[in-house]
């Protein structure tokens, strides 16, 4: 989806009055009838029908008419009701070009007043997970009215929440700086993702600083449970910034353990095939290594002693409700659960560097032979996942989004 800001220029008082009627309807109502955002935006002077009209010409709104006549906010007139009420706020005076794609998130520059430029992160929960639509409707079911937009505003509340208290903490992450509804903005990350770094001038430092980090995370009473070469950025002079942490758990979670060796594993993993490090502990790989070997350096859960209560205790302190936190990882859970199996044959399908070499015609042809009782098997969907995510990162998002969609459909 494309973020054409410059809509926001030509959208009026009585525009934004509609469009955050929509949103409020949007709580108890999946499609809101017209009448009731007539009701809540009470223009002086009539003329909401109109109002939205020209919101749906601008895509802010979406029509629907299946089961009665209503309209909904899409991700994009969410994304304008955030960057206005940020830009009131003063936190940024415009809105650059795209930095990144995330599975789930658009990364875009914005400049202050000052001219700093800053990150912006929209949360877009929903865009790859097109078997979790039809999951997580069900525990969701309640308020599917919002569903992704809702789910998306939590991902950036809690985003939000651990990126301040990591930061307070020392933590190497980006300084988060606002949040509102399903958008973060946080100081911008020079370098790059260690996935794209071909070479490091001192690979074992690095290796060392990212694996002390997985050690200092459950010190602090926190498993990262995604820490790959996509999470990490490193600059010019090798210094490391973790950018993304949305399913992070506590270490009473449990499975702490098997979360903590995976993150371990899988940054042994990495450094060992893609930057040719050799460790002593024997080991290179993360699937079902023993990491109390004796002689082992690799870290292992049990012996580091840990201090809850960070978790709780920061997120409790930036209003995130106990409910909410449940709902928001109960989703990210089952979500890296998908994104983390092993097929039937026992091959890893995680994101891997086999993936690297994949041509656009052999994924077009495997998408285009699947069958629908195939799709309903979970093996294939969350390989086709993995795919689709490996190539959003390769920028060839929009053309196997809409081919991954129509099987889906
Ligand atoms: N603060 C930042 N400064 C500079 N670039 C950033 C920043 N945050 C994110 N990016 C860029 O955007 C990309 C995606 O960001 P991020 O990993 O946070 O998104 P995501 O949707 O959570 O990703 P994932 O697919 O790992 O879940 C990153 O790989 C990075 O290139």
């Amino acid at each position: 989806m494309k973020l054409d800001v410059n809509a926001l220029r030509y959208l009026t008082t009585d525009d934004f009055r509609v469009l955050t009627a929509v949103e409020m309807g949007m709580r108890n109502h999946q499609i809101v009838p017209v009448v009731l955002i007539e009701r809540i935006a009470k223009l002086k002077h009539g003329g909401t029908y109109k109002v939205l009209k020209n919101l749906l010409k601008h895509k802010l709104v979406h029509h629907d008419s299946s089961k009665y006549d209503g309209f909904r906010l899409t991700y994009l007139g969410y994304d304008f009701l955030a960057i206005k009420t940020l830009v009131n706020r003063g936190v940024f005076v415009s809105v650059g070009r795209q930095i990144g794609v995330g599975k789930e998130s658009d990364i875009f520059e914005v400049a202050t007043e000052d001219g700093t430029i800053m990150a912006m992160k929209l949360h877009r929960l929903g865009r790859v997970s097109f078997r979790a639509v039809k999951t997580k409707r069900d525990y969701l079911r309640h308020r599917s009215s919002f569903n992704w937009l809702y789910l998306s505003r939590l991902a950036a509340l809690k985003e939000y929440a651990f990126m301040k208290a990591l930061g307070e903490h020392g933590f190497p992450v980006p300084n988060a700086v606002e949040c509102n509804r399903h958008c973060i903005i946080m100081s911008l990350v020079q370098g790059y993702p260690l996935v794209q770094v071909r070479q490091l001038e001192n690979p074992d430092v690095v290796f060392e600083t990212i694996i002390g980090l997985v050690v200092r995370l459950a010190k602090y009473g926190l498993i990262h449970c995604d820490f790959n070469e996509f999470n990490i950025m490193v600059d010019d002079d090798e210094k490391v910034t973790m950018i993304d942490f949305p399913q992070m758990v506590s270490i009473s979670h449990r499975n702490a353990q098997m979360y903590f060796d995976r993150d371990v594993g899988c940054v042994y993993k990495y450094f060992g095939k893609r930057l040719n490090l050799s460790f002593n502990d024997g080991e290179k790989d993360c699937d079902g290594h023993d990491s109390d070997n004796e002689g082992s350096n690799r870290p292992s859960f049990s012996n580091i002693t840990k201090s809850e209560g960070l978790l709780d205790k920061e997120l409790a302190a930036s209003g995130f409700s106990h409910k909410e936190q449940d709902v928001i990882d109960k989703f990210m859970e089952e979500n890296t659960e998908e994104m983390n199996v092993d097929d039937e044959d026992g091959n890893d399908t995680t994101l891997s560097t086999d993936l690297d070499s994949l041509p656009l015609d052999d994924l077009k042809n495997a998408i285009n032979s699947i069958t629908d009782e195939e799709v309903e098997n979970d093996h294939i969907v969350k390989k086709m996942q993995m795919l689709h995510i490996y190539l959003l990162r390769e920028r060839k998002a929009i053309l196997i989004q809409m081919i991954l969609y129509s099987q889906s459909a």
